[in-house]
């Protein structure tokens, strides 16, 4: 199965999220503006994930989504974490969708910085897509 997790993160929060959902699944947590982001093989669970900006999401996480091939990837699931607003979560969604990409209706999301237990939880949230 080949499992990708790719984020943006600028203060670190959505990192954290990622690197716990890429330890669950035994592979890394990469950022979209890492030239490693990209690949060009078969994907069946993408794990995408951002923060929200004044309403808006990462612009390096919008190009990465806009320019991803929707017919390699055969599922999506999101993650997110924000001060308040999950509208970062149907943006992400949106635009993956835009792409042709089956996206999982369930989400992860955390209120900023994630604690331990939030941590363990976007780690069992993450196991039952694999
Ligand atoms: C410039 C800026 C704008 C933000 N705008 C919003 C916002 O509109 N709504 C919201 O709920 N959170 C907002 N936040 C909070 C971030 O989404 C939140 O701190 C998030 O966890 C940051 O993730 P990161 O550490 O992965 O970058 C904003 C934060 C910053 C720094």
């Amino acid at each position: 199965m080949n499992i990708l997790v790719r984020y943006f993160s600028r203060s670190g929060n959505t990192k954290m999220v990622a690197e716990a959902i890429a330890e669950a699944c035994g592979v890394k947590a990469v950022s979209v503006d890492a030239p490693e982001a990209w690949t060009n093989d078969d994907v069946d669970v993408l794990f995408i994930g951002g923060a929200l900006y004044a309403y808006g999401i990462d612009k390096h996480l919008k190009n990465y989504i806009e320019n991803l091939d929707g017919t390699k990837v055969r599922k999506a699931v999101v993650f997110s974490t924000s001060w308040i607003s999950k509208h970062s979560v149907d943006l992400i969604k949106n635009g993956l969708k835009a792409r042709g990409i089956d996206v999982a209706e369930d989400y992860f999301y955390v209120k900023n910085t994630p604690s331990a237990g939030q941590l363990e939880d976007a780690k069992n949230f993450a196991k039952q897509f694999i």
